[in-house]
């Protein structure tokens, strides 16, 4: 498959993967196909825990139906016991009292079991869910990641797994309860006393509609709240980034501007959010006071008329409270559930990518690999909406070959590099190594096969020697350190405070880009690919450093196949052959010596080099 075959055919397939995420209005079809993705994930994230989870629903149904069995206690303590305990009976009172005791204790273990089992559930599932937004952005293409940033993934990571959480920790557990509660006092009260129970159930039309309105504008609000807060972890990231550049050409004021606009927008959103709770709670709290007031007075009515009894009165204003308090409860529930449907949205969304240079099904075997490396009528293009970078693509490179590839900025040069590492498919043709086109390659295989240095020299945060063992993993002390001397890295790096184990810091700022270099250097020489690309840093260097280097760059070279993304004149008279590009395609193709007596681009560029040493 290619980055184009790959693009989202257009209409059905716009929502999927996260196409649709800064889409502010959905149409009715997405939203629902959107809600449905969401439920997936949800129920493959829960699956596992099934069993957990229906015990955890019976422990709660059970500590609802004893917490339920209080009032009819105090009722009965009032109605029964206490006339017994006048006529000197005090048994009965004891039972209710104790009865009493028995259902707080009771309830008060199964809470405990409760919170327990589904906190552990919560914790895995959230743990479960992080791995795998981690494990999958890590793997999707490049192409994924210059579009996406690294922000947005950060604010999956962060924020939207943080709003399942609150939603698994208070939400389902406050809903559950509140559900069985009002369930629960809904028949108690209808036993205890119909008609009263029909004043409290007529409350229910207005209340269904108004949950109604509730649940539509909040799931509104929470779309809002998670693109807001998407923005602000997006803007931050970027500018620590590239705290660099932003102090050095003084873009606080601008920066600290579009903080301010966004971080603006997320309370506004979370402001409506919560304007509409203060709505729905206040006319929940008149509709419940209303329906306890005509209790209270129709009820107090039929005490006096000797047809309800006082203790069912009583009974009855607790359970009118009880029944509807739990709907603030519910509020705050279909507010989090909003949250974290909107947060689902869009980490299914990520999920749902696939990469667009994927592995294949069933790979080439890659044995003894020889390094040979062609372009068969390559076509390139970034993405379907931007134009051809390469048109008709056709290069051979025979194994061992040391190719420089120069020519002006724009020209093609890096995509070239990047085409033969598949950082990218090609959008028609192929690229091919020992014959074998790069997309039927095992991931593993390639990335042993072909090694690419980038300009930026990318060191982790660790030692110097969990840098350049990053070229393979399972290399000895012995082997790094003669990796390092074989590239002239060792000299400085046994200078460091703690030699080898010296901390490079964050992108091994504690290096000189030199250095850098060098370790960069040791790395790829451990990894002994067949095929290297490298992208030569354009920063220079002091003349010692650079003289370094280049003789790092030498034994490097030796006995591999090498693109070269060349910035110095020492490096391509190294090279046995120049591709000089333009537009995307080879202008001038030679050996530096050919090229130079050809007179051509490559002469002139040779000879502006020259004289900007001289
Ligand atoms: N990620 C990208 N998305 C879309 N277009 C891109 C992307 N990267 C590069 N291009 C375009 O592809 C063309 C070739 O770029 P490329 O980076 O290969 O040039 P180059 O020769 O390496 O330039 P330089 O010497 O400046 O690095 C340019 O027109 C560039 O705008």
């Amino acid at each position: 498959m290619t980055t184009v075959e790959q693009a989202p055919e257009q209409g059905e397939e716009r929502w999927r993967g996260v196409a649709a995420e800064d889409v502010e209005e959905l149409d009715h079809a997405t939203g629902v196909k959107l809600q449905a993705r969401s439920r997936r994930l949800l129920g493959s994230l829960l699956r596992p825990h099934a069993r957990a989870a229906v015990l955890a629903l019976a422990i709660v149904v059970l500590e609802n139906l004893v917490t339920l069995a209080g009032p009819l206690l105090i009722a009965a303590a009032i109605d029964r016991g206490v006339p017994a305990a006048l006529d000197g009976r005090p048994e009965v009172l004891a039972w209710c009292v104790g009865g009493y005791v028995g259902v707080a204790f009771s309830a008060t273990l199964l809470r405990w079991s409760f919170v327990r089992l589904t906190g552990r559930i919560g914790q895995d599932l959230l743990l479960d869910l992080r791995e795998r937004i981690f494990r999958h952005a890590q793997r999707l293409s490049v192409s994924f990641h210059e579009r996406y940033t690294s922000g947005k993934v950060v604010s999956r990571l962060t924020s939207d797994v943080d709003s399942l959480q609150d939603l698994l920790e208070h939400g389902l557990d406050g809903f559950f309860t509140s559900m069985l509660s009002v369930v629960g006092i809904s028949i108690v009260m209808l036993t205890l006393d119909p008609p009263l129970a029909s004043v409290v159930l007529f409350g229910f039309v207005p209340l269904l509609l108004l949950i109604r309105w509730f649940r539509r504008r909040s799931a509104r609000a929470y779309r809002g709240t998670r693109g807001a807060i998407a923005k602000i972890i997006v803007q931050f990231v970027e500018t620590m980034n590239g705290i660099r550049a932003v102090q050095a050409f003084r873009r606080e004021k601008r920066n600290e501007h579009i903080m301010g606009e966004v971080n603006d927008r997320f309370r506004d959103a979370n402001t409506e959010a919560f304007s509409v709770v203060a709505v729905f709670t206040s006319l929940v709290r008149v509709i419940g006071n209303v329906s306890l007031a005509v209790i209270l007075a129709w009820g107090a009515w039929r005490v006096a008329q000797g047809e309800l009894e006082l203790g069912v009165l009583a009974a009855f204003t607790l359970y009118v409270r009880r029944f509807y308090d739990p709907f603030d409860e519910i509020a705050m529930f279909a507010n989090s559930y909003a949250s974290a449907t909107a947060a689902l949205e869009k980490i299914s969304g990520v999920l749902e990518e696939r990469p667009t240079v994927p592995e294949p099904e069933d790979p080439a075997p890659l044995r003894d690999v020889r390094g040979q490396v062609a372009f068969d009528g390559v076509e390139f293009r970034y993405t379907p909406e931007t134009p051809v970078v390469l048109p008709a693509f056709d290069l051979h490179v025979p194994a061992g070959q040391t190719v420089a590839l120069v020519g002006a900025t724009g020209a093609g040069k890096s995509t070239l590099a990047k085409l033969v590492a598949r950082f990218y498919d090609p959008s028609a043709g192929a690229v091919r190594l020992d014959g074998i086109d790069l997309r039927e390659v095992a991931d593993t295989d390639l990335r042993r096969a072909v090694v690419m240095v980038t300009q930026e020299n990318f060191l982790f945060d660790g030692s110097v020697a969990d840098n350049i063992s990053l070229g393979r993993p399972s290399a000895t002390r012995e082997e790094v350190v003669s990796a390092a001397r074989a590239v002239g890295a060792h000299e400085f790096i046994s200078a460091l405070p703690d030699g080898y184990d010296t901390d490079v810091r964050k992108r091994g700022g504690r290096l000189s880009a030199g250095q850098r270099q060098l370790v960069a250097f040791a790395r790829a020489f451990l990894a002994d690919p067949a095929v290297l690309v490298l992208d030569e840093a354009t920063s220079s260097l002091d003349v010692p450093t650079e003289r370094l280097v280049q003789h790092a760059l030498e034994t490097v070279l030796a006995d591999r196949t090498a693109f070269i993304i060349a910035h110095r004149l020492s490096t391509v008279m190294i090279a046995d052959r120049v591709l000089v590009l333009d537009g995307g395609q080879v202008v001038e193709d030679g050996s530096p010596e050919e090229l130079i007596d050809d007179r051509g681009r490559f002469a002139a560029l040779h000879t502006a080099w020259r004289d900007s040493l001289a």
